[in-house]
């Protein structure tokens, strides 16, 4: 199943320069091995925001939670999330 999720990130005021760079760098790992794996099919930078709008291929609701809760800044994102099919106007066969 393909997941589009839009993600915010709220960086809580308090945090320390130290803070928030260890918090970005963990981030980028994570989200690069998910990248890797494949099964983080698109990311990309939403212009002017702290944000983002990324396109998921997971097996369940589950594995999507999975992915998206392994994200160090988790706690501090508000997602909306909507499953994608296949349109019945699309031209290519394939989802991707
Ligand atoms: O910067 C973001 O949009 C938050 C986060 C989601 C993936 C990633 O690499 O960073």
């Amino acid at each position: 199943m393909l997941y589009l999720a839009e993600m915010e990130v709220h960086i809580p005021e308090s945090w320390s320069e130290e803070k928030i760079a260890d918090y970005i760098a963990r981030e980028r790992e994570t989200s690069q091995k998910w990248q890797k794996s494949g099964k983080w099919v698109y990311l990309w930078r939403v212009a002017g925001q702290y944000a983002n709008v990324s396109v998921i291929e997971a097996e369940s609701p589950e594995e999507f939670h999975q992915i998206v809760s392994s994200l160090p800044l988790f706690p501090y994102m508000t997602i909306k999330v909507k499953s994608l099919c296949k349109h019945p106007n699309a031209v290519r066969e394939t989802l991707l």
